[in-house]
């Protein structure tokens, strides 16, 4: 984070510093100071997270008198110049900061782990603007992001270990060799990680804003009560919703930023309500908004409702459609009926094709996928290329190898693979997903692939059941933030066909998780998964996600780095 600028030389300067000022403007802590304190200020300096300010007054003595507050907390005064020594502690001491690592070469980087966890648990309080929730890493440059994820990550793989032995310890068996710490040595692995990590991929310049192709705004009312259409800042205990505008959010693209503000100003003009979410009312009709776009500039939108009569929707469709596609780009529009309490509408939700196509094109890798309004597809087009150009690398199929694409949403990995291997089998949850995979593959021209719509835990078990035990079978796992169900981890563990897993997860602590319980069943002698290999893919700048690619191997097929053994006999 930049130092705030100082106050000019010659002017009497303090620094002011007071857990309330979290969030305030500049604008605030100078009106409290010539309205309370009653100082003539000649400069305030402040931005909005800190928790601390510059301020140069004319008359000092009101400052420094005792039990100075700001809304009821005690503000400390210190003179600039005595504060100036405590500016290198100051990153780890804001509350807005998580503390900070010092590196080898003494530059500091801050810990993800701990902002997110910080974010996690202010979630509800939050007290900022839609910028700094949806953009939290944005103080940091990007070069310091990348390390922070890579650093993320790097804890991840360290975790492997400990939680392996945990587990070992209360199955009461042995701990596998590549927990020890002579393991790691032998492989030149960072310390304290059972397996290589590679390099961070990290996004390019030119897609570190705006890079978002999907986003979901809502319908609602801003702080100051008027119509917004944007993000969700805070959840009342009345259940209503406090939206931030996203005019300055830099993961919306422009064409998203002013779709936000066609679509506020036809809901204020429109004879039909927002819909009110506290729990007294949960009434009205305008409820959200979601948008695609494409590397063409192509925009998919389903503008989300109650459910109206055909007369009622028959009343704004047209003006709506008019309004929407008159220069933004936008290609098709769909309508959405939902009456739930909660905006995430049920599978079973009316979804009605209003205007234009019903697909939006997203090239990848030499291919035209298509997607529709609920399909899955990875929110960064363009890191979504190096997530698969990576996890292509790791799989490293042979054409004799089935690949088995477990999540595979509109079957994106699968499909870039197919040509690597001998037959693809995609499985999704959510049967649009599959319809779009199916459509893909024959859109494409490929014919060794096949999807199938239902839940991995049931599906993965009867795939690998038919399969002969000669089959040669590689996964690829890409799950939701909560990992994998216990028992699809126990059959891909149990099952000898599966000789490799390709794990890619948008949340490392469940992967570490679902590691060391592919690394350790109950039978020791068993020939169990060992990582291998790992990368952070940064498909996400600007916020704390990143994504993990985690390469397993069957521990028969891992040479032994501490004695150079061969593998022993797969
Ligand atoms: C992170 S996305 C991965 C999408 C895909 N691999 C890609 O590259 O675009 C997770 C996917 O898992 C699917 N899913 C969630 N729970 C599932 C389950 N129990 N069984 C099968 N699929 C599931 C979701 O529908 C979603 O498409």
């Amino acid at each position: 984070m930049a130092e705030p600028e100082a106050p000019e030389p010659g002017k009497e300067e303090f620094h002011l510093s007071c857990k309330a000022f979290k969030g305030q403007e500049a604008q605030q802590i100078q009106k409290w100071l010539q309205t309370q304190v009653q100082v003539s200020v000649e400069k305030v300096t402040k931005k909005r997270p800190w928790n601390f300010a510059f301020v140069a007054v004319a008359d000092a003595s009101k400052l420094l008198t005792d039990g100075l507050a700001f809304k009821e907390a005690a503000v400390q005064v210190r003179s600039s110049k005595e504060a100036k020594p405590q500016a290198a502690k100051r990153h780890a001491d804001s509350e807005s900061l998580p503390d900070a690592k010092r590196q080898k070469g003494g530059e500091k980087i801050p810990i993800l782990k701990e902002l997110r966890d910080r974010i996690k648990n202010t979630k509800r309080s939050f007290d900022g603007d839609a910028l700094e929730k949806s953009a939290p890493l944005m103080r940091w440059d990007y070069d310091t992001q990348l390390k922070m994820k890579h650093g993320y990550v790097k804890t991840a793989v360290r975790s492997f270990t400990k939680l392996a032995l945990k587990r070992c310890e209360k199955l009461g068996r042995a701990v596998p060799p590549w927990c020890a710490k002579e393991w790691s040595q032998a492989l030149g692995a960072p310390q304290h990680c059972c397996c290589l990590l590679d390099p961070p991929v990290g996004a390019p310049e030119e897609s570190l804003r705006g890079w978002r192709n999907k986003c979901e705004f809502t319908i609602g009312r801003n702080e100051a009560g008027a119509i917004e259409v944007g993000f969700i800042l805070k959840i009342q205990s009345d259940g209503s919703q406090v939206i931030g505008s996203v005019q300055e959010v830099p993961l919306v693209p422009a064409c998203m930023q002013r779709l936000c503000r066609v679509v506020a100003d036809f809901v204020a003009k429109s004879d039909f309500p927002v819909y009110d979410r506290r729990e007294c009312s949960r009434r009205g009709v305008w409820r959200t908004v979601l948008a695609r776009v494409n590397p063409a500039g192509d925009m998919l939108v389903m503008v989300q409702t109650t459910t109206l009569s055909e007369e009622d929707r028959q009343r704004f469709v047209t003006p709506l459609v008019a309004e929407l596609t008159k220069d933004m780009g936008v290609t098709s529009v769909f309508l959405q009926f939902n009456d739930e309490v909660t905006d995430a509408a049920r599978a079973s939700a009316v979804v009605t094709h209003v205007h234009g196509k019903p697909r939006l094109d997203m090239p990848m890798l030499g291919l035209k996928l298509e997607v529709g309004p609920l399909s899955f597809f990875n929110p960064n087009t363009t890191t979504c290329r190096f997530l698969m150009e990576t996890a292509l690398a790791y799989l490293n199929l042979k054409q004799t190898e089935v690949l088995l694409d477990i999540f595979c949403g509109i079957g994106t990995i699968g499909l870039c693979a197919a040509r690597h291997c001998g037959k693809v089998i995609g499985v999704d949850i959510v049967e649009e997903n599959i319809q779009d995979a199916r459509r893909n593959a024959e859109q494409n021209g490929i014919c060794n692939t096949e999807f199938l719509a239902g839940k991995a835990e049931d599906l993965v078990p009867k795939i690998l059941g038919d399969m002969d035990s000669t089959s040669e079978v590689v996964a690829v796992v890409d799950p939701s933030r909560a990992g994998l169900h216990p028992r699809l981890v126990d059959i891909l563990r149990g099952r000898m066909q599966v000789s490799r897993i390709v794990y890619i997860s948008c949340n490392a602590e469940s992967m570490a998780e679902d590691v060391a319980k592919l690394g350790t069943s109950t039978e020791e002698e068993a020939d169990d998964f060992v990582p291998t290999r790992t990368v952070a893919v940064d498909s996400f700048p600007q916020t704390v996600h990143v994504e993990a690619i985690q390469l397993l191997e069957r521990a028969s097929r891992v040479p032994d780095p501490r004695t150079k053994a061969p593998p022993a006999a797969a």
